[in-house]
């Protein structure tokens, strides 16, 4: 950028439109993006809360589905109790079980198998045909019935199922004799795919995640994981950590144990079950959806933006312009004043002298007579002339000649005079000085010291007719009172002129003055 375009720029801040137009446009940029921010911040707000309350929303649906799954199991569970005999299923008609076990199951497509269990954990019956010498005493469950007395059901970790292969979920009960003793137990496995098919229905993200969990922590399913993220443990979660102690159901934003993504949860536990149901919305795939929707709204601003902004540049070069132009105009007023002055001043000076010139005499005299006229005080004027010029201009030649006026002007200069009084040059060799409010021996005083001012500069003058040999003057003074007449100008400079006429004529370098006035 140029210097001057720079320093125009810096013109239009310091001027004060430039200045407040610049201050308008920043308040008005400023307020646009302040209320786009807003807006699109309040955009973001609601769709987190909606996410939030979708997250819950789900969370508790699913609990609610997975407790009804649960329930049906624990219920088909119930009817097996009741079809067993009192000293345990070893003493049932195994066939006739398996039967009931087999048209039960069909009821419920949600389970894998159905399964009696006698104390030792043989194979007592199952829905399916039941292989021979089969024993689960090792499972989990089994234990766990074993040394736990209550009649309560137990759901399990889970497992791989032994007859079909499947994962499933174990969901198990006590057998006990009329005495209360451990006779064997009743197990239904749910299949972990009756989740995974049910879980498959909601529209979800891929970065978005759903988890049917213990409330130890394990993990029994979570979608969209693989299979070798069941049984892990999430006890460490802030869900199990800090929001379950909270409550049983709320919602929070919590980097995921399982991958360590960003999601925004809700979750639920379920009354019934030792069951907790998660949804988990990704963050970054939200706020990249946000976007997305946003932008018509975003490049709505940017325009507004884009627009002000050129409104803005439009507005301040057209004050730059004006700003430029004023200061252009400003400085051409001044040069012009300047150069008015000095025109002013030369129209009324001497070139040769500096002193006043005719006009300038004409104009001063014509006005002090006036003044005169009305105030009744004289106004006193003394005409001089050069004596023997023309010898002097003869003998040194007409360059000389303006030197020797010039010299002569600043004799006549150095007089004390009043501010009120003017010198002025006449017209060639002549001089005059006009003395407003003088008497006529001021005057003669003053033409004296005149005359006395020019002989004293010793300005040689070998022609001339004087023993000095130097130049000289003669002065003619006369003072009149003005009558506002229109004659008081040619009577006051006849009235000097004849004096002058005397002093040439008594033998020049002297001063005469004319007391006829
Ligand atoms: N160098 C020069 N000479 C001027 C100027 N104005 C007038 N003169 C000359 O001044 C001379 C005046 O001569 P005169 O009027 O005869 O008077 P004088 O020779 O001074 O004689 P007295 O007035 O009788 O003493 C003329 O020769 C003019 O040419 C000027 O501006 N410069």
């Amino acid at each position: 950028m140029k210097i001057s375009e720079k320093l125009s720029g810096m013109f239009v801040l310091h001027s004060s439109l430039g200045r407040t137009m610049t201050i308008f446009m920043l308040l008005l940029l400023t307020a646009v993006l302040m209320v786009s921010a807003w807006t699109l911040n309040r955009s973001w707000a609601h769709k987190l809360q909606d996410i939030r309350s979708n997250a819950v929303n789900l969370s508790v649906s699913q609990a609610r589905q997975a407790e009804d799954t649960f329930l049906q199991t624990e219920i088909t569970l119930r009817a097996i109790q009741r079809d067993i005999p009192n000293n345990g299923p070893t003493y049932a008609n195994k066939a006739a079980l398996s039967a009931v076990l087999a048209e039960m199951k069909r009821g419920l497509p949600q389970l894998n198998g159905l399964f009696v269990y006698d104390a030792q954990g043989n194979w007592v019956a199952t829905a399916a045909q039941t292989p021979t010498g089969m024993n689960n005493a090792d499972r989990e469950y089994f234990l766990y019935h074993r040394k736990n007395r209550h009649g309560g059901s137990h759901i399990g970790h889970v497992i791989r199922s032994r007859s079909t292969g499947e994962l499933v979920i174990p969901v198990s009960i006590r057998l006990n004799d009329s005495g209360g003793g451990f006779v064997g137990v009743a197990l239904a496995t749910v299949r972990i795919d009756s989740f995974r098919r049910f879980y498959s229905y909601f529209e979800m993200g891929d970065g978005d995640l759903l988890a049917l969990l213990l409330d130890d922590g394990t993990a029994l399913y979570v979608r969209p994981f693989p299979d070798s993220f069941i049984n892990r443990s999430l006890s460490s979660s802030p869900l199990f950590t800090t929001q379950l102690v909270r409550a049983d159901r709320g919602t929070g934003t919590w980097n995921s144990a399982l991958d360590n993504k960003v999601r925004i949860f809700g979750y639920a536990r379920s009354g019934q079950y030792p069951l907790i149901v998660a949804a988990g919305f990704d963050k970054s795939a939200l706020w990249s959806q946000w976007l997305h929707d946003s932008m018509p709204d975003l490049v709505l601003n940017g325009m507004l933006l884009i627009v002000i902004v050129m409104i803005g540049t439009v507005v301040l070069r057209q004050v730059r312009t004006n700003v430029e132009n004023q200061i252009e105009l400003t400085t051409l007023r001044d040069e012009l004043t300047t150069i008015n002055q000095s025109l002013q001043a030369l129209a009324l000076l001497d070139g040769l002298t500096g002193l006043a010139n005719r006009r300038q005499f004409d104009i001063f005299l014509a006005q002090n007579l006036k003044r005169s006229a009305i105030s009744g005080r004289p106004v006193g004027l003394i005409m001089m002339d050069v004596d023997f010029f023309k010898r002097y201009n003869d003998t040194y030649g007409h360059v000389a000649g303006d030197n020797c006026l010039r010299r002569v002007g600043e004799a006549l200069k150095n007089l004390p005079l009043r501010q009120t009084d003017l010198i002025a040059r006449y017209g060639g060799e002549e001089f005059a000085i006009v003395l407003p409010d003088a008497t006529p021996d001021a005057a003669l005083r003053i033409a004296q010291s005149a005359v006395e001012a020019v002989r004293e500069a010793a300005i040689p003058h070998k022609s001339t007719a004087l023993k000095d040999e130097v130049v000289t003057l003669s002065a003619g003074c006369f003072v009149l009172v003005g009558s506002d007449t229109g004659q008081d100008a040619q009577l006051i400079k006849e009235g000097a002129d004849h004096a002058l006429y005397q002093a040439k004529h008594n033998g020049r370098n002297r001063a005469v003055v004319n007391e006829a006035g």
